[in-house]
């Protein structure tokens, strides 16, 4: 387990970071997730001993994080770097070797990374000549060249198509299974929440909320309940205490109080049929427009991209 604790840090007297404190498990996939310029990249920095810290603390399995523990980590950056004319398998090889692996492992190595994130048919060609999507690909791969057992990624996900999503994330999720720490930024809520375990969100240098995915979306944002019945339901909108959101004749989507909510069942059993009845929790992006609404008043460079 990673774990941060009231992490500060402050470029030419401004404080970017205030008391960053946040947790990845083993074998999770968790996600980083804030505006720009929230702090995610240099939090991940600050991780990776890129960047020090003003102050705080970080642990690795409970002891102090040392550098010697951040040889297994691997980091994709935001800047991608690798060398655009050298080929794939060449640079992918070239820096497992760095990294120890005999000249046929990491030959075999490049190789079998590659063409799990799609690239096999391009392993002798330039980086260069490569879509911008499949060059990210790359640089995932670069990150996973040694195996790590800690994995940070700044916006793996971003400029991918959806098949390279699914590609990517089950090299992820295969990293984490094996006991890794993934932790990764996303602008992407849609895939940040049908791929995380875990989420940390930060707003303006600060965590906001953290925790399992599903108990932040019980814990935030607003419930609404989903009511379809065999007649029309459009009577709800009279109910007081009921704020329709959505409404298609036979379909409503409601907010109340759950007492009131529960009356409007109870009246709409009376009235005929119910064809299904739930709770509805708050998709990601309303928790996080929740957290960071400050961050839309701010520059344009500062919000949301
Ligand atoms: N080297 C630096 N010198 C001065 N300010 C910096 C430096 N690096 C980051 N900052 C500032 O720190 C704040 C946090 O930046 P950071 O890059 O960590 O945000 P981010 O969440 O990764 O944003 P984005 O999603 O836009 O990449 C920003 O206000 C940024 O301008």
């Amino acid at each position: 387990m990673l774990e941060l604790h009231d992490i500060c840090r402050s470029f030419g007297g401004r404080r970017v970071l205030h008391d960053v404190s946040l947790t990845a498990r083993r074998g999770q996939l968790t996600g980083f997730v804030g505006g720009n310029g929230a702090g995610k990249t240099t939090t991940m920095r600050i991780i990776l001993g890129v960047l020090a810290a003003d102050s705080g603390t970080m642990r690795l399995d409970g002891q102090e994080l040392a550098p010697a523990s951040r040889t297994r980590f691997g980091y994709m950056p935001s800047e991608r770097g690798l060398y655009p004319k050298m080929k794939l398998a060449e640079q992918i090889g070239y820096l497992a070797r760095l990294h120890g692996f005999s000249r046929s492992e990491a030959a075999e190595r490049a190789e079998s990374l590659l063409t799990r994130l799609g690239l096999g048919e391009r392993l002798n060609d330039p980086l260069e000549a490569l879509s911008l999507g499949n060059q990210q690909r790359v640089q995932i791969a670069a990150a996973l060249v040694h195996d790590p057992d800690v994995l940070i990624l700044d916006e793996p996900f971003s400029g991918l198509d959806p098949l390279a999503v699914d590609e990517v994330l089950s090299v992820l999720t295969e990293q984490a299974a094996k006991g890794a720490v993934v932790l990764f930024s996303s602008h992407q809520l849609d895939v940040v929440e049908r791929l995380c375990d875990d989420l940390v969100i930060i707003g303006d240098g600060r965590v906001m909320a953290s925790g399992g995915r599903d108990e932040l979306r019980r814990a935030h944002g607003t419930l609404r309940y989903e009511l379809q019945t065999e007649t029309d339901a459009g009577w709800v909108r009279e109910v007081p205490g009921v704020t329709v959101d959505e409404f298609a004749a036979d379909r409503v989507l409601f907010r109340s109080q759950p007492a009131v909510a529960q009356a409007v069942l109870s009246q709409a059993v009376g009235q005929g049929a119910v064809r299904r009845f739930a709770p509805v929790l708050p998709d990601l992006s309303e928790i996080f427009r929740e957290f960071t609404a400050d961050s839309y008043n701010q520059p344009a460079e500062e919000t949301l991209r």
